[in-house]
This record gives C-alpha cells, sequence and structure tokens, in this order.
C-alpha cells in the first residue's frame, strides 16, 4: 500500500490545490500542517528549503519531494486527474501554468505592503489580467461540451481554477455589506 504525507503550513495557500487533487481522487492522505514557530526546525529537512512536500512511502521506501506544481500534477497522474493522452495531458499543463500566472499575481498583491502599488497591481488584475485570462479558459470550457477545460473530463487544471476563483469569491463575500446581505437573504433553491 502506498502513503502519502502532504506537509504545509496550516493554510491554503499552495498546498490547497494538491488537497483538492486528492479529494477529487477519493485518495487517503496524512495532511500534515504546522506552524510559523516549528518552521526553522522543519525547513532544513526539505529538498528545496520550502513546502508544500509531498512524502511517498512505498514498501518501506520513503520518497519526498517539493514544488507545488510538481506535486500537483504527479498526484494528478496518480489519480486520472491530468488529462487523457499526451496532447490532452499537454493541454492540462497549459492552462494549469496560466492558472498559476493568475495565482502569483494574487499572491503579489496579497503581500505588496505598499498601498499605493497594492491598488496599482489590484487594477491591473481586476481590469486586464484576470479578463483576459477568464474569456480564454470559459470560452474553451463553453466549447469542449464536457463542463471541464478539456473534453476528457476533471482535471488538476480545473481544481487549480476552482481554487483561485474560490479565493475572489471569497474576497468579495468577507465585504461587509455584502457579508450581511448573505446572511439575511431568503433561503430559495435558485
Ligand atoms: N515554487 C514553490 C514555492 C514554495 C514556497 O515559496 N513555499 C513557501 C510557503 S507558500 C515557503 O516554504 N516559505 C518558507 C521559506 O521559504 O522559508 C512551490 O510552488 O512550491
Amino acid at each position: 500500500m502506498t502513503e502519502y504525507k502532504l506537509y504545509y503550513f496550516n493554510g491554503k495557500g499552495r498546498a490547497e490545490v494538491i488537497r483538492l487533487i486528492f479529494a477529487a481522487a477519493g485518495q487517503k492522505y496524512q495532511d500534515i500542517r504546522f506552524e510559523r514557530e516549528q518552521w526553522p526546525e522543519l525547513k532544513p529537512k526539505t529538498p528545496l528549503g520550502n513546502v508544500p512536500v509531498l512524502e511517498v512511502v512505498q514498501n518501506g521506501k520513503s520518497f519526498k519531494f517539493g514544488q507545488s506544481l510538481s506535486i500537483a500534477r504527479y498526484v494528478a497522474r496518480k489519480f486520472s486527474l491530468a488529462g487523457r493522452g499526451d496532447e490532452e495531458q499537454a493541454e492540462v499543463e497549459m492552462y494549469g501554468d496560466q492558472v498559476q500566472d493568475l495565482f502569483l499575481e494574487l499572491l503579489k498583491i496579497r503581500f505588496e505592503v505598499n498601498e499605493a502599488r497594492k491598488n496599482e497591481l489590484r487594477k491591473k488584475f481586476q481590469e486586464e489580467t484576470l479578463p483576459n485570462s477568464l474569456r480564454v479558459l470559459d470560452g474553451k470550457v463553453a466549447k469542449n461540451g464536457s463542463g471541464y477545460l478539456v473534453a476528457s473530463g476533471l482535471t488538476w487544471a480545473d481544481l487549480f481554477l476552482f481554487y483561485v476563483l474560490d479565493w475572489l469569491d471569497r474576497r468579495v463575500r468577507s465585504n461587509p455589506r455584502i457579508a450581511d446581505w448573505l446572511e439575511r437573504r431568503p433561503v430559495t433553491e435558485l
């Protein structure tokens, strides 16, 4: 039996896409989370000095590796969430990398400390980067008929896109007036 152990801080960050892939695959794994104070001791034990790290234990042997998207691709391949055939897999990689570009922009905005620069980055993201990317990705979903980015069905690129859109959604949800309305509005089916 193969055991999977995912190491990351106690947050979504760069590990969440991997957790979503495990969840979609219905695959058990250990979701090992630690606090900032534990990091200095753990850092030297990681292959690249950063996390996420996935440990795969098989036949008594342990294999550990890092880089969130390398892990995402590996797990997706194992559990048939990477697309079918070389060409479709290449397409999935392309969408996954495109979503990564969006994700890295979001991280840049999130961690920018200069307020003026932060607003500038946010404006460009909202007015250019995001709509341009979504136009392409949405168009692809509409065209191929599966309801997902590629014709064969759900892949890690969809899960990654879902995570990034969920991040944006949460920003809107946490607006106090929107949060208040969501709390008060009547519950209806649609
Ligand atoms: N490109 C890497 C970046 C990894 C990375 O920067 N991880 C951060 C957490 S999100 C980290 O380990 N920071 C602590 C450190 O570098 O000491 C990936 O996608 O996994």
